[in-house]
């Protein structure tokens, strides 16, 4: 099937499942909602008419190989970016100004913490960024790092963490503001098996029944840990929410 009569389906597909105004579900308002959402770059369609919504509670895995466009639609969603096309809004959370870092939390694949700062302080940093007092700051960021079995490095540089740990602590401060929703860019890919499976432990361990989750990665394994999968080929969310 060429591609502009399968999108022109999937749109069509899309449009009979979620009416536009079809904020809610069971009850609940929708965190994001999307119709047709597009990200062109020059000539690049990095995006192409994506429809969707998230919900409190959802957790969801962005599979795709690389380039399909997994980390457009995150930062799309968390308000980084600017569509080229279509439409998106965040019915719960107010509109993109109002996102971070309280209600929207990223947590990237590279190495992102800050390197003159301790673990500590890293995560203490959002808390600080909303006004936050800096002794309650430093108690906040100290409980988080023990949600995620990392108070012993409080007082390590990033330079000195395993990759493992440094990661955790980036899921630390995403946590740590307690946001309705958390945006991770392949957050395992730079880990080994083992250590990747760890982090998806702790995090999901960590996860309030009520934060939603959408997580890009390239492996399906990480895949099968969220409740559910969506894929992306060559901009195209294939599998409809
Ligand atoms: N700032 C940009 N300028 C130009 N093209 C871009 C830009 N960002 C992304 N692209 C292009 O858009 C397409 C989708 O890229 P994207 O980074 O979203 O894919 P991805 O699935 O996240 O890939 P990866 O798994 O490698 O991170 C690619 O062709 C990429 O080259």
């Amino acid at each position: 099937m060429p591609e502009s009569e399968r999108i022109e389906r999937l749109t069509f597909e899309s449009a009979q499942v979620w009416p536009q105004a079809a904020e809610t579900r069971r009850g609940e308002v929708a965190l994001v909602m999307a119709q047709n959402l597009s990200r062109e770059y020059g000539n690049v369609a990095a995006l192409k008419r994506a429809s969707l919504r998230i919900f409190p509670g959802d957790s969801i895995a962005l599979l795709g190989l690389s380039g399909s466009g997994k980390s457009t639609l995150l930062h799309l969603l968390g308000g980084l970016d600017q569509p080229t096309g279509g439409e998106l809004s965040w019915p719960a959370l107010g509109d993109s100004a109002d996102l971070r870092p309280s209600k929207v939390a990223f947590v990237f694949q590279a190495q992102s913490l800050m390197p003159p700062l301790t673990a500590l302080e890293n995560v203490a940093l959002p808390l600080l960024l909303l006004g936050a007092a800096p002794d309650d700051a430093r108690q906040r960021a100290a409980d988080a790092l023990e949600t995620l079995d990392l108070l012993s490095v409080a007082q390590q540089l990033p330079e000195e963490l395993s990759g493992g740990q440094a990661q955790r602590v980036a899921v630390a401060r995403a946590l740590v503001t307690n946001p309705q929703l958390i945006l991770a860019d392949e957050p395992t890919g730079q880990l080994d098996s083992q250590t990747a499976q760890h982090l998806m432990d702790v995090l999901l361990a960590a996860l309030g029944p009520d934060t939603a989750l959408v997580m890009a990665t390239h492996d399906e394994t990480v895949a099968r840990r969220l409740k559910t999968v969506w894929r992306m080929k060559d901009g195209i969310l294939e599998e409809l929410p």
